[in-house]
């Protein structure tokens, strides 16, 4: 499913936080958000999932405008991961992932067999299996970022909006999450702070500074060293890696 936006501005006590931004997630890709803190990613992610509408312009899931759709059905086709997911209650891994299931179920309804087996499939593809008796509450950090992104995909969503997914995550995890992103049907657009693993798992890169875009398109035409001192203000050097050929950002100190 497409996802796009179209010159999305937001402003809170008049002061502009996301500034005419506009950006498409082709079906299947994935996007990766860049940019210094405070930049403006996080309140992107949070237009593009309908958790708040833009001051000005349009978001548009396929053809509808978001602003149009209810909530449950939003909830239906867009997984949301946020960077601290608190709960008031002290639910086990399993009722965590299940809630990514609420969408799909009438009020009504008790867990069913296809519940059963989204869970099962999504804490079998985050690694947390063996977790799901465990209260979410006694979890490592690692543990409950990969819990709540098996929430996302129990959800079964078409598009997936990730909010630094990798930050708790040792660098196996890292690269296991990314790559189970980019592999599962889904469109996908992540807020990165590291522009290596960016580099090797997206499809696009959309570079945010001050609300604004600065530049997007693939890692090899936005991922520059240019590009890094003008946005991040620091000297690194950009080349292809003797061996894997991936492109290597390496700091400058
Ligand atoms: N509800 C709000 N009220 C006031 N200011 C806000 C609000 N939400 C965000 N901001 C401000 O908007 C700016 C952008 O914040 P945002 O969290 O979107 O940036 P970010 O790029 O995700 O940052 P980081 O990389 O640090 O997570 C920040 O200066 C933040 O303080």
């Amino acid at each position: 499913m497409n996802l796009t936006a179209h010159t999305v501005s937001w402003s809170v006590r008049d002061r502009l936080i996301v500034d005419g931004v506009s950006i498409t997630a082709a079906p299947g890709s994935m996007v990766g958000l860049l940019g210094p803190n405070g930049s403006g990613k996080s309140s992107l992610l949070r237009l593009l999932a309908g958790l708040r509408a833009p001051t000005t312009g349009v978001v548009r899931l396929g053809d509808d405008d978001l602003a149009s759709l209810r909530r449950r059905e939003i909830a239906q086709r867009v997984g949301v991961v946020e960077q601290e997911s608190a709960t008031d209650t002290d639910p086990l891994v399993r009722d965590v992932i299940e809630l990514g299931r609420i969408p799909h179920r009438r009020s009504w309804q008790p867990v069913g067999e296809r519940d059963v087996e989204a869970i099962r499939r999504a804490a079998a593809a985050t690694g947390v299996l063996d977790r799901l008796e465990q209260p979410y509450a006694t979890l490592s950090g690692g543990e409950r970022q990969r819990v709540q992104i098996a929430r996302a995909l129990a959800q079964d969503p078409e598009v997936l909006l990730l909010d630094e997914p990798t930050n708790h995550l040792d660098v196996r995890h890292q690269l296991d999450v990314l790559r189970l992103v980019r592999d599962a049907e889904v469109t996908a657009v992540a807020a990165l702070h590291d522009l290596n693993l960016a580099a090797a798992y997206c499809d696009e890169i959309v570079v945010l500074a001050d609300g604004r875009v600065v530049a997007a398109g693939t890692p090899v035409q936005v991922i520059t060293e240019e590009l890094v001192a003008d946005v991040y203000g620091v000297k690194a050097f950009v080349e292809r890696h003797r061996i894997t050929g991936a492109l290597t950002v390496v700091w400058q100190p």
